[in-house]
């Protein structure tokens, strides 16, 4: 996919209207402001570090506190962070007093503890500096987006990598959190009493498992992210020198790409068992099979990001291997199920940006292809947003910007139409029609018949690992490979094989429908009408006697 490519799907989805105003990139006075408050911040924490006095610690405090509720900053807000330092509160009332027992001025006794003057002071020193320090990075917070305060890390001159891994730190806190969240409310659902919860005794008694269950978890998900990490060119030392594409070999010209007996395993478990087929150019394919077929297993080997145990992957004619599977993924670009295992940045621009910035483009390309990207899916007034707080719809149009972004030229979308209301449907179906009539090579994996029927040219069918069929979309009206497959006939298709004279009718659109159903409407005065209704009624009488 090249520049113009992308440049034109994001001018026709605005020419569609599914984009609003582009928000540009803030202005240079806010970026500049906000480092000038990064740094009063730092300035003045590290000043804390030498007040020795009490007094001294509780007035800048006050002055702070004071300050932010002058400059609008919610008092409710600013107090739950404030709770947040509770639990090191404690340990520094609990044990600091007692440091100082050698040569300190006693104050009391505890089970053999000596509490001092000097370590109750210290504790109470140690605590309002923290307290200080909290309400400091609360202002900062609250006061200047994400997005910014990363630019403004990055202009004084933070290495990159430090902020990667905090931001990574932060992705699995926020996961974390999701992950015990969604347990909360699994186990709520059925049944699970929240009241009294702190104070029960099986609560104690089944936290260790909970604990557990949590981090394998986030474990689970978090491998997933490096998946996906990995799959836009993330820890790599960089997917191509300074951006260039390198030549890939020649070969099997228009097919982009080629599976030659294909099997894989985990472990004992035969996930694909011997597949052949190949994809040209330009193609839209579904990948549809009942669950466990094999799906997700063919994408991780499409992306190399797995190998398989027999057999070859070629990309473009060039035989994919572990050597060149960072070179070939570039152009393959994956869209998993779930967005939440794709997306990890703190803001939907770091988002996008992470894969351009892996290709080692200089920053004024990579914000231009994150700009493009983003208003190729409609996002472009959501840039600056945390992507943990979209809908799922718009976490999608995300995780699509961001393999967007890279411009490859096949994308293979994982299930991309669940979780989505009617209307995201239907956007996403017309983003996948521009994303094709901009040159892509699109693979859906899908167990929709209907989207299949409607949208793709050809379909690849898989069962247990095997391919059952590959071709054009013509299979899906195949009885006996849908049986085969768990699949159905496609809705709009069901009522004209009720009809005698219309059976072999194939819509694959509703105005395909429509159109069909007013030939036979014409037909009408040769009594070819009122025969086929009588065949229906007839044949409707027979089914349900
Ligand atoms: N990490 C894994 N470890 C062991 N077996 C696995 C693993 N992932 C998948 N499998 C097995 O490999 C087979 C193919 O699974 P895969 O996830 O590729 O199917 P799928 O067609 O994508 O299914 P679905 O439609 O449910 O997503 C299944 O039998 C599955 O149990």
């Amino acid at each position: 996919m090249n520049q113009d490519q992308l440049k034109w799907m994001a001018s026709s989805a605005e020419h569609d209207g599914a984009v609003g105003t582009e928000q540009m990139t803030p202005p240079e006075k806010s970026a500049g402001r906000a480092t000038k408050r990064l740094l009063a911040v730092l300035g003045l924490l590290a000043t804390m570090m030498f007040f020795r006095h009490p007094a001294a610690l509780m007035g800048a405090a006050g002055c702070f506190l004071f300050g932010m509720l002058l400059g609008g900053l919610p008092l409710l807000q600013i107090l739950r962070r404030l709770l947040l330092i509770v639990p090191f509160a404690l340990g520094a009332i609990v044990f600091v007093p007692f440091q100082h027992a050698e040569g300190g001025t006693e104050l009391f006794r505890l089970f053999g503890w000596v509490a001092t003057e000097e370590g109750m002071r210290h504790s109470i020193v140690l605590l309002l500096k923290v307290v200080n320090a909290n309400l400091l990075i609360t202002y900062l917070l609250l006061s200047t987006p994400l997005f910014q305060l990363i630019r403004s890390l990055r202009a004084i001159g933070i290495p990159a990598v430090l902020l990667e891994i905090i931001g990574l730190m932060l992705r699995y806190l926020v996961l974390l959190k999701e992950e015990a969240q969604g347990m909360v409310k699994a186990q709520r659902s059925r049944g699970l009493r929240l009241d009294g919860w702190l104070w029960s005794r099986s609560t104690y008694k089944r936290f260790g498992e909970l604990l557990g269950v949590l981090f394998i978890r986030a474990y689970a998900r978090s491998s997933r992210i490096y998946q996906s990490i990995t799959a836009r060119g993330g820890f790599g030392a960089g997917l191509t020198g300074r951006g260039r594409r390198q030549p890939i070999g020649q070969g099997g010209l228009g097919m982009a790409i080629d599976v030659r007996g294909v099997t894989y395993q985990y472990g004992r478990i035969q996930a694909l068992r011997g597949l052949t087929f190949s994809i040209g150019q330009g193609a839209k394919v579904v990948l549809m099979g009942p669950n466990g077929a094999g799906k997700s297993t063919l994408i991780s080997l499409l992306n190399g990001l797995e190998q398989p145990a027999t057999g070859e992957v070629s990309v473009f004619g060039e035989r994919m291997t572990r050597e060149n599977a960072l070179l070939l993924r570039q152009r393959i670009g994956v869209v998993y199920q779930d967005p939440d295992d794709q997306i990890f940045s703190t803001t939907v621009e770091e988002d996008v940006a992470f894969g351009p910035r892996n290709l080692g483009l200089d920053e004024q390309m990579v914000q231009d292809r994150v700009t493009e990207a983003l208003r190729a899916v409609g996002m472009s007034e959501l840039r600056s947003r945390s992507p943990f707080e979209l809908s799922y719809g718009q976490k999608r149009r995300v995780a699509i910007a961001g393999v967007l972004a890279m411009r490859p030229e096949v994308v293979i979308l994982d299930e991309p139409m669940a979780f989505l209301d009617p209307k995201s449907r239907d956007d996403l179906q017309a983003l996948l029609e521009r994303m094709h009539e901009s040159g892509l090579t699109l693979i859906v994996a899908t167990h929709d018949v209907d989207f299949a029927a409607e949208w793709a040219t050809d379909v690849i069918v898989l069962k247990d690992g095997r391919l059952l069929a590959s071709g054009s979309t013509e299979l899906l009206f195949d009885d006996l490979l849908l049986e085969q497959a768990d699949l159905h006939l496609p809705r709009l298709v069901r009522p004209f094989r009720l009809l005698q004279d219309a059976a072999e009718t194939r819509p694959r659109t509703v105005r395909d429908a429509a159109q069909a159903i007013w030939q036979l409407i014409m037909r009408g005065p040769d009594g070819t009408l009122a025969r086929s209704s009588k065949r229906m009624d007839g044949e409707t009488r027979q089914r349900e006697g």
